[in-house]
């Protein structure tokens, strides 16, 4: 399980039980309840992966760098060079670091975590209500059915965006708003949770652009300003167990198409980065966060 934000919404479902066991929605679309699945002889096509896709788990890790940001934090001038030096040497290489000492409230992670179980933790049915519309991103996804019909991720998520503008008023409540509109007044608490760890991601993020900065020998302001009204995706990813896991994944290869990724995994892990050539594990540290520039960060910066 893992939360992840990158910066730059019901009708009630009707289900076709079929003799496959499978559940289809109204418009026919395969409903990803994994508890019904995993009862299957064998895993679902849709669910299979090319033998290409699939990489066979590694155990080599990245050893990406472990970035302290306590003392950039405090401003220190040596600290700072040395964590912006981790940061390029990282940016180099294959774009990820981690950071510790990032100044998020550890309580606040894992209320994050805890609220996730609340979500994930919901009867399809009502998972459902809060499904992802057509041509959007934010909302409840099973296994994208509603947009793939092969190479589906063993996954569930939860969607939902912020930013914060010169409107205090506007962005304040935008989380809150969002989780009860779409999931109901019992949700305002974990709506809360989201909109201070969306607002702790975001100050992070800012951070983080101005290593990117020093980094890359550019004004320490340049990409904080750039970045200060901009748009991010908070999401949330379930991975349901899988009894036949060697045969689908729960995120497909890709790189982001964001600028910066700010994820923390569970102690369960699988995150891994393609890197000189080959797959390596990045490993889950409770006390930090995985950060990784994203496509758009490359274009802007000119790589
Ligand atoms: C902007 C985004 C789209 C995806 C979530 C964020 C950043 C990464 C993207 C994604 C994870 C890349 C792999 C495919 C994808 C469909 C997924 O597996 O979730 C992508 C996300 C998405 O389009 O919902
Ligand atoms: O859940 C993870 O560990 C990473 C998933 C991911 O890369 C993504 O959602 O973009």
């Amino acid at each position: 399980m893992s939360l992840l934000m990158d910066s730059t919404s019901t009708p009630s479902p009707v289900f076709l039980c079929l003799p496959s066991m499978e559940l289809k929605d109204e418009n026919g679309v395969l409903v990803f309840d994994s508890n019904i699945l995993q009862k299957q002889t064998n895993l679902p096509n849709q669910f299979v992966w090319p033998h290409d896709d699939l990489v066979h788990s590694t155990q080599e890790e990245l050893n990406e760098p472990l970035v302290d940001l306590e003392g950039f934090l405090r401003g220190e001038e040596l600290e700072t060079e040395h964590a912006a030096e981790l940061v390029r040497t990282a940016c180099l290489n294959h774009g990820f670091f981690q950071v510790i000492n990032h100044g998020v409230d550890v309580s606040l992670i894992n209320a994050a975590h805890k609220e996730m179980d609340t979500i994930f933790g919901l009867p399809l049915s009502k998972k459902l209500v809060a499904r992802r519309k057509p041509g959007s991103l934010l909302g409840y996804s099973g296994a994208h059915a509603d947009r793939y019909s092969s190479k589906l991720p063993w996954k569930e998520t939860f969607s939902f965006g912020y930013r914060e503008t010169d409107d205090y008023s506007e962005s304040e409540l935008l989380v809150v708003d969002y989780f009860k509109s779409v999931l109901g007044e019992d949700f305002n608490n974990t709506g809360w949770v989201y909109q201070k760890y969306c607002k702790a991601m975001r100050e992070l993020s800012l951070v983080i652009m101005e290593l990117l900065a020093i980094s890359l020998g550019v004004d320490r302001l340049y990409y904080r300003k750039f970045f200060e009204d901009s748009d991010s995706i908070m999401r949330c990813n379930y991975y349901p167990p899988c009894k036949d896991s060697g045969l689908t994944l729960g995120t497909g290869p890709h790189s982001d198409p964001t600028s910066l990724t700010i994820l923390h995994q569970d102690q369960v892990g699988g995150l891994e980065v393609f890197a000189n050539n080959t797959w390596q594990a990045v490993r889950p540290r409770p006390e930090a966060l995985v950060i990784n520039i994203g496509d758009t960060f490359m274009e802007i910066d000119g790589n």
